[in-house]
């Protein structure tokens, strides 16, 4: 049992209706259960491995239909000690979202989003992006077998991500503008020809992306983290997440929440330009601009949730340059293993840098969520890396390349 509520007003919708913010005032809706009828077999819960449809009983999907799935969620969240001692920390974990199906955690939201457009009858789905919602959301569209229309900021999108969107059979506009003016014109598009909205204004994507929350305290045997640290663009995850971490509180799970921490690239930081200025809202930036180009965003459109999930959990949020960006994602590689597209990597730069400043504590438990892959932005991977040794076909040639300094 579940309805939508406005975070604003409080007026309810039922899940029948197709509606994405207040009819009333515009505000954001929540999905909202009623959390005394929610039973969790903690024998089950232990016995099964994570993904999102383990947690089937708090999502909002009618248990009677076959969810849209290509088996996303159940990433690993990785003990990392060599980059723990490198920043400075003691407990340091990554949850690799970048190892769902399609690269990135987009793919939780899509499973849950998708098969609520199927359940609403839906015939169309369409989607603005910056790259990772358009690839997932033309992957579950051809799951679910229904068309998918996604727009992009021109030549600001990471080719992988296009090729994605492309190969799977989206119709893909490249648009001349920003993604936040994208989102505008996607969203008066689908008003219009009943094309179903599956950006993180709605609300149901982030209720798939809130078992990233639930898989955190399940892999860490049913304990909370101190701090969760993140990147934030849409700023759609750190309130899916957070969610996530209050509903398994609201059930009787656990007994607190992790302090939500928010990263943003210097050049696209609207949510820590109202955090640092103690506001619940945003002033938006007009001209957002990172190598992280996931979070090229500049009017967040979860903005209010997230504020409110940074506030209310005691969290954060600051600012990482692309420098520290580019640092963090070669640690990520070389210390770990883990290979992430910029925008992930600034969870653990803004880490690194609060360490630094003494905000995050040494002995703190932190998790950083890595939001998507390595392959997703191979461009930028070429660009600040060293170039191949190009050699002659000879051993003596391959010897002095190996074992010259250059
Ligand atoms: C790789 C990656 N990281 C982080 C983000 C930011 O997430 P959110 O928009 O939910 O804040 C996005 C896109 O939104 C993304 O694609
Ligand atoms: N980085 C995002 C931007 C759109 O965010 P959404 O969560 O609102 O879909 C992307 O991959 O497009």
């Amino acid at each position: 049992m579940y309805h939508l509520e406005c975070i604003e007003c409080g007026k309810r919708y039922t899940e029948s209706d197709v509606v994405y913010t207040c009819g009333e005032c515009n505000g954001l809706l929540d999905v909202i259960y009623d959390y005394s009828t929610i039973e969790l077999d903690m024998n089950k819960l232990k016995k099964q491995c994570p993904s999102v449809w383990k947690y089937r009983e708090i999502l909002p999907i009618d248990e009677t239909q076959e969810p849209i799935s290509i088996e996303e969620g159940g990433t690993p969240l990785y003990r990392c000690d060599r980059l723990a001692d490198k920043i400075g920390i003691k407990g340091l974990y990554v949850k690799h979202e970048g190892l769902n199906p399609t690269g990135s955690f987009k793919d939780r939201g899509m499973t849950v989003g998708v098969s609520k457009a199927i359940e609403l009858g839906m015939k169309t789905v369409a989607c603005a992006s910056t790259g990772n919602t358009s690839a997932s959301l033309g992957i579950y569209g051809a799951r679910a077998g229904i068309p998918a229309v996604v727009l992009l900021p021109e030549g600001k999108v990471a080719l992988g991500k296009v090729a994605q969107a492309l190969m799977h059979g989206a119709k893909v506009l490249s648009v001349r503008g920003n993604f936040d003016e994208a989102l505008v014109l996607v969203r008066q598009l689908c008003d219009d020809e009943k094309f179903y909205l599956l950006n993180s204004v709605n609300p149901y994507r982030l209720e798939g992306q809130k078992t990233i929350g639930f898989e955190i305290i399940d892999q860490l045997g049913f304990n909370v983290p101190e701090r969760v640290v993140l990147p934030v663009g849409n700023a759609g995850n750190i309130t899916a997440i957070y969610k996530g971490f209050k509903e398994f509180m609201n059930i009787g799970i656990t007994d607190k929440v992790p302090r939500m921490t928010g990263i943003q690239s210097e050049g696209a930081a609207p949510i820590v330009d109202a955090y640092r200025n103690g506001r619940d809202d945003i002033t938006p930036e007009k001209n957002p601009d990172t190598i992280a180009t996931a979070i090229r965003i500049g009017n967040p459109v979860n903005a209010k949730k997230a504020l409110k999930a940074i506030y209310e959990s005691n969290g954060m949020a600051d600012t990482v340059t692309d420098d520290e960006i580019v640092q963090a994602q070669r640690d990520l590689a070389q210390l770990e293993g883990i290979g992430v597209e910029p925008a992930s990597a600034s969870s653990v730069a803004g880490l690194k840098k609060l360490v630094n400043d003494g905000i995050i504590g040494k002995d703190e438990t932190v998790v950083c969520v890595t939001t998507g892959h390595l392959l997703k932005d191979p461009q930028e991977v070429v660009d600040v890396c060293p170039k191949p040794v190009v050699v002659d076909a000879t051993m003596e040639s391959i010897r002095n390349a190996v074992f010259s300094d250059k």
